[in-house]
């Protein structure tokens, strides 16, 4: 459920036609729906309800300061997976109480900052990590709030390229290992162990896989329980897939209910990394038709959006809808078009065999491009980022301003002499 509606023949963004904002702002363009991230935040936060709780949206989804301001007006918490990101969340006015870091490469000053500021806990992904966080705290003279990312091995049923929860993945510690690095991370000094957390993949459109999941952290938490071990929180990480085509995944709120029914009598407190499901669906990426090719083979609409500001389509074959912003006469004749960016790559494409009545000229949107869109985005064959407009009713704001190419080559310097 998104605000990309049509009225009329025009697509809109909450209030505002996407014609207007794309002749203002130029393209290519992200737009993102102030009212569809709070409105997806809201489904898992409501489902949740009053069951001790923690969403952490997952900034490497999305992470342009509006939009986790956004969310941290909500009250969301943040999963975070560099300092990097650790700085945006604080520069969005984020609570760094409510930060979780994953990821399996933290670096000792990564770790120093995150524990300077207080963030919740860290999500540790493999034995030398303890050590070197127990090190790192222990430097500083305090304890550093643990959960082991525990790797379940099981098949997320999802692109390899985003399985996470299997034993050949390099993420988490296998959970055939959990107990006795648990035991291992109760010894150390300098950690205080608090939760158990994994993360199996993402774009999971079933929720068996993750029920799966929660089954053998479950079984983990009451073993360590008898030792003694006491585990506060319970994070299931994100992965939750989003409809880009017909693919119809569980909802938050009904997700959330089996998880809940599955915790039972255990005082869990419940933390969530999604990324996707909120960011995807809340935008668009606007690109305009440059030229359209004809060729023996096929039909070509070259489009001023390339791989460098959307990769998704080249990286892993994904699908993205495509649609006219401004729709073409009902009796205009569609063809069938490869939609292609300006990048010297075969790969270089937005969509392929779409339908679509062409002009040069027109406009397009990609739809479920608030995830892993501009996120991702390059400036590959020295093209500049594209600017990112958030809607916010009748309202449009530049929250990211089209990059200059001064501010491409600013950290560039050529040879002496
Ligand atoms: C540790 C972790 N948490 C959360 C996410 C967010 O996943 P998604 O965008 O599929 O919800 C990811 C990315 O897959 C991740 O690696
Ligand atoms: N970038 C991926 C998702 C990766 C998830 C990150 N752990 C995508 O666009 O689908």
């Amino acid at each position: 459920m998104d605000y990309f509606n049509y009225q009329g023949d025009t697509l809109f963004a909450e209030e505002l036609p996407v014609n207007e904002l794309a002749e203002q702002y130029g393209t290519p363009l992200y737009i993102y729906s102030r009212a569809t991230l709070e409105r997806h935040y809201k489904a898992y936060d409501d489902a949740l309800g009053a069951h001790p709780h923690l969403i952490c949206y997952a900034v490497k989804a999305n992470s342009n300061l509006a939009v986790l301001n956004v969310l941290a007006r909500q009250g969301s918490g943040f999963d975070i997976v560099s300092v990097g990101e650790l700085e945006r969340v604080l520069a969005a006015g984020g609570d760094p109480a409510k930060v979780i870091f994953s990821g399996v490469g933290k670096q000792p000053d990564e770790m120093r900052r995150a524990l300077q500021v207080g963030i919740k806990c860290f999500n540790v992904e493999s034995e030398a990590e303890l050590e070197r966080l127990n090190d790192v705290a222990g430097s500083m003279g305090v304890k550093a709030p643990v959960s082991l990312r525990v790797n379940p091995d099981v098949d997320a049923k999802t692109h390899p390229y985003i399985s996470t929860g299997l034993k050949e993945n390099k993420f988490g510690i296998s959970i055939d290992r959990a107990e006795d690095v648990y035991r291992k991370a109760a010894a150390l000094p300098h950690l205080d162990v608090r939760g158990v957390d994994c993360h199996i993949g993402s774009q999971l459109t079933d929720s068996t896989p993750f029920l799966d999941a929660l089954d053998r952290l479950l079984v983990l938490i009451d073993r360590l329980a008898e030792q003694g071990i006491t585990i506060d929180h319970l994070d299931l990480g994100g992965g939750l897939g989003v409809r880009y085509d017909d693919e119809t995944p569980p909802e938050p709120g009904d997700y959330a209910s089996l998880v809940l029914e599955r915790l039972g009598e255990r005082q869990l407190t419940l933390i969530m990394e999604p990324g996707r499901s909120i960011a995807a669906n809340a935008g668009i990426l606007v690109t305009r038709v440059e030229y359209l090719k004809p060729t023996e083979a096929k039909n070509f609409a070259i489009v001023d959006a390339a791989m460098n500001d959307l990769l998704r389509p080249s990286l892993y074959s994904a699908w993205q809808a495509i649609i006219p912003v401004v729709k073409p006469a009902a009796d205009k004749e569609t063809q069938s078009y490869d939609l292609v960016g300006p990048i010297c790559e075969t790969g270089d494409f937005i969509g392929k065999d779409r339908e679509l009545a062409l002009e040069q000229g027109d406009l397009l949107a990609v739809r479920s491009a608030g995830a892993y869109g501009f996120a991702m985005s390059s400036n590959y064959n020295s093209r500049n980022r594209a600017a990112e407009v958030m809607a916010d009713g009748s309202q449009s704001y530049l929250v990211r301003r089209r990059e200059t190419f001064a501010q491409q080559i600013a950290g560039e310097s050529v040879l002496p002499g």
